[in-house]
């Protein structure tokens, strides 16, 4: 039996990755200290799949304990998901960002060097690329540039894993770069939550279509895209949460592996509304305000590396990830407090 430990496997990627661990038969070993999600999610999990998993309520900062969950289980792949996320949050919060990502990494590392577990997947970011300087943007893309504490935590945490691999090349390091995860299980079970006014696009476009906020705000219609609005690379939380089985189950030599998970398509701010109308079924009311300080036109992924070497590709569209978020959004107004 192959036992993957998930941190921050709670949390909204996390739970969506536990599902489709749990159905492919690996064991999953969870670390939250919940500080932006629920434990109810891990039971929602348990009722998707039928199955059960092991739970730890802590910090990843927290040697002692993590020591505690490496020594009572025998980890076989550790996927890292514990992080801050929050770009405005982290420019108003620089400190909390850098202990609580960096420190996160490298206490990880010591426990995973310690109990001699030397394979990771780390949850990473298409906000590494910074102002990308071509599209689609490929796995060779420069990286660097980034415009807020967040996005440098994670290209900080990118260079401690390949430094890792440097000093001993036994580990295992697989670096994914996730593009805008959107959307739901299509059980409406789990899905994202966030606390208080959603601060990306498809959380607040489906609290809009349920009436609970008046009007998206479409931040800039004069970029240099088709319609004026920002477009970006939405991929669906299931696909992603499947990239990460298809590493484990394809990877298995020790190296750097660094792949760009998204679709190849780009989609507006409108056209998201647009397939959230149809989803909803009504008219999704909106209005143009200025552009959002630090956003970029455009940023869409070259996923094809993925495709080639995990057998890995993006299989639901955009009115899959609206549909599914609105079922999610529909069953649970107020996300997992619902269920408390
Ligand atoms: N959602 C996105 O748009 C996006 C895009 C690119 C990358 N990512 C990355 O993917 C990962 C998962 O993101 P998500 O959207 O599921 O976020 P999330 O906030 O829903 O999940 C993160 C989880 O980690 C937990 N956590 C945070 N710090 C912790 C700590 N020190 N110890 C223990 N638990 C801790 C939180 O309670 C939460 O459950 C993160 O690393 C994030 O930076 C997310
Ligand atoms: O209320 C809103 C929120 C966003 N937007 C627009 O919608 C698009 C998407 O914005 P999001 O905030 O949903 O996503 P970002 O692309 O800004 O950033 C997200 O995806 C990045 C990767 O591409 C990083 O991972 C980052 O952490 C994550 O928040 C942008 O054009 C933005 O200007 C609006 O018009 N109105």
């Amino acid at each position: 039996m192959t036992t993957i430990l998930v941190t921050g496997g709670a949390g909204y990627i996390g739970s969506h990755t536990d599902v489709e661990l749990l159905e492919q038969g690996y064991d999953v070993v969870c670390v939250d200290n919940y500080c932006n999600s629920s434990p109810k999610s891990l039971e929602r999990v348990e009722q998707i799949t039928g199955e059960k998993i092991k739970s730890y309520e802590g910090d990843v900062r927290d040697e002692a304990f993590m020591d505690r969950v490496f020594t009572e289980n025998k980890i076989d792949w550790v996927i890292h998901f514990a992080s801050l996320k929050s770009v405005g949050e982290s420019v108003a919060k620089p400190i909390e960002y850098y202990d609580n990502n960096l420190n996160s990494t490298i206490e990880l590392l010591k426990v995973m060097r310690k109990h001699n577990v030397k394979k990771i997947i780390f949850s990473s970011s298409a906000t590494v690329y910074g102002t990308p300087k071509e599209l689609p943007i490929t796995e060779e893309t420069p990286t660097g540039g980034t415009t807020n504490p967040y996005g440098t935590t994670k290209l900080f945490e990118e260079q401690i894993l390949r430094d890792v691999h440097v000093a001993d090349d036994s580990w295992t390091v697989v670096i994914l770069r996730y593009f805008n995860p959107v959307g739901a299980h299509p059980s409406g079970l789990i899905g994202e939550d966030p606390k208080g006014i959603p601060a990306n696009l498809t959380p607040y476009v489906a609290k809009v279509a349920i009436g609970e906020l008046k009007a998206v705000q479409v931040m800039g219609d004069d970029y240099d895209t088709p319609d004026g609005t920002g477009v970006r690379d939405y991929i669906h939380v299931v696909d992603l949460a499947k990239g990460h089985v298809a590493v484990i189950s394809k990877i298995d030599k020790p190296g750097v592996f660094t792949y760009n998970l998204g679709t190849g398509h780009g989609y507006s701010v409108l056209q998201v509304i647009k397939a959230y109308e149809k989803a909803a079924g009504h008219e999704i009311p909106y209005v143009v305000v200025p552009r959002r300080p630090g956003d970029i036109a455009a940023c869409y992924a070259d996923s094809s590396k993925a495709e080639r070497e995990l057998g890995w590709k993006a299989e639901l569209g955009i009115d899959d990830m609206a549909a599914s978020s609105m079922n999610w959004q529909t069953k649970n107004p107020n996300g997992y407090r619902d269920a408390e």
